[in-house]
C-alpha cells in the first residue's frame, strides 16, 4: 500500500512538473523578447483553443482515456505500420525509437496541429529537434507512446507481436506506462529545475546574463517545494559549423535549477559529438568545451555561491553538455549570473601533460582501471578519440595508444577531468607491466586527444555488421 501510494505521488508529481514546465515557457514571453538574439527569431506560436491549455491536456492524461489508442498497451511498430497513421483523426510520430499516438495531442499542440501534423507517420526526430529539442516530449506524451519503432523485418511479427504475449515478445517489452512516469517522476524530483536558456551567440567573450524566473514561479517553486521543470525556447536550432570558412560551431546554453542543485547546459548542436570538462576555481565555474577540433571556455561568475562536487554529462549525439553544480545555500536564484565566453581556439595538435594517478581499482584478473587527473590543464577526449600513454623504458620511450572508458564503468566521479583507462596486463608487454602496478599519486605521462571520429547520421539501414578487434 505505501509502495503504492509512492508510486501515485510521483506520478502525480512528474505531472505537476510537466504543467510547471510549460506554465513558465507562457510567463516568460517577457524575458526572452528582451534578448536582442533572439529576436530574429521567428516564433509560430498558435493560440490555442480553449480548453486546449498544457493543464487540460494534463486532466486529460489523468481521466482514463486511451491516449495510445491500443488500451494502454506497448507493442513495437514497424516504419511501414507507422506511415499508415499519418491523418489527423489517426497520427503517430517517432522521436528517438519511440513511437508516439498524437491524435489526441494535436489541439493541444503550442505550435499548432499543422505543424505537429508535419511529423506524422515519419521518424520525426529530426524535424523535432530543429524546431525546440528542449521541449520535454516524451513527459508530455507519456500516455501516447505506442512502443518502440523497429525495422521491416519478415520475421518481426513473430518477434514482437504483442497482441498475444508470448515469452520472448514479453521479454522485449518495453517498460510500462506507469513504470515510464514513475522513472522520469523520479528523475524530475532529483532534479527540480527553473532553467532559463539564452542564446549564446558567436561573437567571443560575450556577456549573458541569465533572466530571473517570474515571481508566480518563484513563490511556486518555493511555496510548495516540489519539482519544477520549467523549458523556456531556446535561441533557434544550431547552424552546423561551417568547416570549410572554418568557423567554430556556435553555442547555446541554459540553466535550470533546484533549491540545491544548479544545472548548466551547453548545447553545441546536434551530432556535434563534443567533449568537455568542468571545475570550480575562485568561486567561478569554468567549463572547457572541445567541438570539431575548436576549444571554447565557458565561465560562469555565478550570482551566488557554488561548490563541488561538480557532475559531468555529455550527451554525444545531441551535442548537449551538461554541468551540475551544489548551492552552498539552499534557495532558488532569481539569476544565474554572468557567462563569458572565451574566443574559440583551433585544436591544431595534440596537448603532452603529465597525470597524476587518482584512483587504481582492479576490474579483473588481469585489467586495472586508472584514474589519471591532469596536473595542468585538461586534455578532453570526446568520443571516439583516443589518448597515448608516454613511458621512458631505458632511455628508448615507449607509447600506447589507450581510449578512455565511460563514467559507467566505476564509481570514481572525483575530478571531472580525469581520464579513466581500463588497462589489460600483458606480461610480456612493454608498457602494460607498468601501467597495472602504478600506485596513487604516481605521475603519468599522456597527449591527446587523437582522431577524427565523426557521429554522422545512419540514412535507412537494416542491417549492421560489427568487427570487433582486440
Ligand atoms: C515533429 C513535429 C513538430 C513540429 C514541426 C513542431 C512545431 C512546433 C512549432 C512551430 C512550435 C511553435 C514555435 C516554437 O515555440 O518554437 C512548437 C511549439 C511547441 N511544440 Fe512542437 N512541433 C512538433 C512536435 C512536437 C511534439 C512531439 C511535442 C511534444 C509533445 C511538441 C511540443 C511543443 C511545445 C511544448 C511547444 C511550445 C514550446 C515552447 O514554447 O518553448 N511539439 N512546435
Amino acid at each position: 500500500m505505501a509502495s503504492q501510494l509512492n508510486c501515485l505521488v510521483h506520478i502525480s508529481v512528474g505531472v505537476y512538473t510537466m504543467f510547471c514546465c510549460l506554465f513558465k515557457r507562457s510567463l516568460s514571453s517577457d524575458s526572452s523578447s528582451s534578448n536582442s538574439s533572439m529576436s530574429s527569431n521567428p516564433r509560430n506560436k498558435c493560440v490555442l483553443q480553449p480548453g486546449h491549455s498544457l493543464m487540460d491536456w494534463i486532466r486529460l492524461g489523468n481521466s482514463g482515456k486511451d491516449l495510445n489508442g491500443i488500451s494502454g498497451r506497448i507493442r513495437p511498430v514497424t516504419p511501414t505500420e507507422l506511415s499508415t497513421h499519418s491523418t489527423q483523426e489517426d497520427a503517430w510520430l517517432a522521436i528517438r525509437g519511440r513511437v508516439y499516438n498524437i491524435t489526441y495531442y494535436l489541439p493541444y499542440h503550442p505550435g499548432g496541429p499543422e505543424e505537429l501534423m508535419r511529423g506524422a507517420g515519419i521518424d520525426a526526430t529530426e524535424l523535432f529537434d530543429k524546431v525546440h529539442p528542449w521541449v520535454n516530449y516524451d513527459s508530455l506524451l507519456a500516455k501516447c507512446l505506442v512502443g518502440p519503432l523497429r525495422a521491416d523485418r519478415p520475421d518481426a511479427e513473430e518477434l514482437f507481436d504483442i497482441t498475444n504475449a508470448s515469452p520472448k515478445s514479453e521479454r522485449l517489452r518495453e517498460p510500462s506506462k506507469a513504470q515510464e512516469l514513475v522513472r522520469k517522476s523520479m528523475e524530475n524530483l532529483a532534479n527540480c529545475i527553473t532553467p532559463v536558456r539564452k542564446k549564446i551567440t558567436t561573437k567571443s567573450d560575450d556577456n549573458v546574463k541569465g533572466s530571473p524566473p517570474s515571481k508566480i514561479m518563484q513563490s511556486l517553486i518555493q511555496s510548495s517545494d516540489l519539482p519544477v521543470s520549467i523549458s523556456r525556447r531556446a535561441a533557434s536550432s544550431p547552424i552546423k559549423s561551417d568547416k570549410a570558412q572554418g568557423s567554430p560551431p556556435p553555442l547555446r546554453f541554459d540553466w535550470i535549477q533546484t533549491s540545491m542543485k544548479l544545472t548548466i547546459s551547453i548545447y553545441t548542436g546536434l551530432l556535434a559529438n563534443p567533449g568537455g570538462c568542468a571545475k570550480i576555481t575562485d568561486g567561478r565555474l569554468h567549463v572547457e568545451v572541445a567541438t570539431d577540433g575548436w576549444l571554447r571556455t565557458v565561465q560562469l561568475i555565478p550570482d551566488e555561491q557554488i561548490k563541488d562536487p561538480l557532475q559531468l554529462r555529455v550527451f554525444s549525439e545531441s551535442g548537449k553538455i551538461e554541468v551540475m553544480a551544489s548551492k552552498v545555500e539552499h534557495k532558488v536564484w532569481k539569476n544565474v549570473g554572468v557567462m563569458s565566453f572565451g574566443a574559440a581556439t583551433q585544436i591544431s595538435s595534440p596537448r603532452t601533460l603529465d597525470c597524476r594517478v587518482m584512483h587504481v581499482e582492479r576490474v579483473s584478473h588481469d585489467t586495472m582501471l586508472l584514474a589519471l587527473s591532469p596536473v595542468s590543464g585538461p586534455v578532453i577526449v570526446p568520443l571516439g578519440h583516443h589518448i597515448r600513454v608516454h613511458h621512458k623504458i631505458n632511455d628508448k620511450e615507449c607509447i600506447r595508444s589507450y581510449t578512455p572508458v565511460g563514467d559507467g564503468w566505476d564509481n570514481f566521479g572525483g575530478d571531472l577531468s580525469a581520464l579513466k583507462l581500463a588497462i589489460k596486463r600483458y606480461d610480456t608487454g612493454d608498457l602494460s607491466p607498468y601501467l597495472t602496478s602504478l600506485k596513487l599519486g604516481h605521475l603519468v605521462t599522456l597527449s591527446g586527444p587523437y582522431g577524427n571520429f565523426q557521429l554522422q547520421k545512419v540514412r535507412r539501414h537494416n542491417k549492421f555488421f560489427y568487427i570487433c578487434i582486440s
